[in-house]
């Protein structure tokens, strides 16, 4: 039997209508007759610890503009459920270690990341951004003078091996590509029950692979991990594509190999976001650019809401939580 534990869901309406759409908001209402909504639209700090205050709930379920928690959090909070994915910018660290509970979408919505992933490699290996600007503006047809190149039968390394990673080697498999890994939780049992390889460092992972796939976290020890002499082991008519975090590519160096034009890169996300109207890397015609939409796409922000509606019924219920974010975990995910 559920507890009538008190919920305040911080939610504008479009973060409802994508996250929880009916069923599923009926399904979140259904859990507590204790079920308040508050919408941050132009709410300050102050306002949203008001918020907090009145309602003094239990849980909060809190999306991307939910502002950072207060300080000093109302005095029943226990259980904070995140809709999204990075945690950093709602919860301190210090507020984990005084227990409170967090856990945010876990692998709810990796595939739809991994999905991008793969778009970008096909984007980069048929030469797409080169034949986008030139068949929309310069009337071009093709003229047997630009390579294209098949995802089929390709050597691809993946830098990081979490729920993105992941879902990719599924979609990768049709393809009958080998897949490496480095990352520093791919143990000898991982690489054995996935079929995958581990490189014995990132020098080899850039050095020995086709396709390099960034998905590494951001964190202290990996911003700027992958330099310039990384990305230079990248064969010609290599790919280099970057669905996680900007800033765990020295981005200037990627930029000057880009403009090599040796490698083609496919990018999703940026040191500086938005990425400036005048960066160097737009209008790079083997650069495909995407403005950090990898996931989740609109129509399936709904797979976080069902995965935090079955989290926020397992707490009512005293259950066991998915995706809960230990202190560990904090400081090693982006
Ligand atoms: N572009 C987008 O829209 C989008 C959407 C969702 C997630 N992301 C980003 O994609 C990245 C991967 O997400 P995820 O959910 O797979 O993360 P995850 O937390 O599940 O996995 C991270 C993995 O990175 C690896 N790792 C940890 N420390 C490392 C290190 N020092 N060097 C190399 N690898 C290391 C580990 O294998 C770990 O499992 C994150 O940065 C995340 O923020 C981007
Ligand atoms: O890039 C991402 O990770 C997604 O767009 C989600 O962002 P978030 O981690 O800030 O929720």
């Amino acid at each position: 039997m559920p507890r009538p534990v008190a919920i305040l869901a911080s939610l504008t309406a479009e973060e409802l209508r994508d996250f929880l759409p009916e069923p599923l908001l009926g399904q979140a209402r259904a859990v507590t007759p204790r079920f308040t909504v508050w919408d941050p639209t132009g709410q300050s700090a102050a306002d949203f610890a008001s918020a907090l205050a009145a309602a003094d709930p239990e849980v909060l379920l809190a999306c991307w503009k939910t502002p950072p928690l207060p300080p000093v959090l109302p005095p029943r909070l226990r259980y904070v459920c995140y809709l999204c994915g990075s945690v950093r910018r709602l919860v301190r660290r210090d507020q984990l270690e005084a227990g409170l509970v967090v856990t945010n979408w876990g692998g709810s919505i990796s595939r739809v990341v991994a999905e991008w992933a793969l778009f970008h490699i096909l984007a980069c290996l048929r030469r797409a951004p080169h034949w986008t600007i030139a068949m929309h503006t310069e009337g071009a047809w093709k003229n047997g003078g630009t390579e294209t190149a098949s995802l089929f039968g390709r050597r691809i390394g993946l830098h990081g091996y979490g729920q993105i990673a992941r879902e990719l080697v599924q979609l990768l498999r049709p393809f009958h590509v080998t897949i490496t890994s480095f990352a520093p939780d791919v143990t000898p049992e991982v690489e054995a029950a996935h079929g995958i390889r581990r490189a014995a460092s990132l020098e080899s992972l850039f050095a020995e692979n086709d396709i390099i796939v960034e998905l590494a976290p951001l964190n202290p020890s990996t911003a700027g991990l992958v330099q310039e002499k990384h990305l230079r082991l990248i064969r010609p008519g290599g790919v280099f594509v970057n669905v996680g975090r900007g800033a765990v590519v020295d981005e200037a160096a990627l930029l000057r190999v880009a403009q090599e034009g040796r490698i083609m890169v496919g990018l999703d996300v940026y040191g500086v976001e938005p990425l400036p109207a005048d960066s160097p890397f737009r209008g790079l015609r083997n650069v495909s650019l995407t403005p950090h939409i990898a996931g989740p796409t609109t129509d399936r922000r709904c797979d976080a809401g069902a995965f935090a509606v079955e989290n926020l019924v397992a707490y009512a219920e005293d259950r066991p939580l998915r995706a809960v974010i230990t202190p560990t975990v904090y400081d090693t995910s982006t």
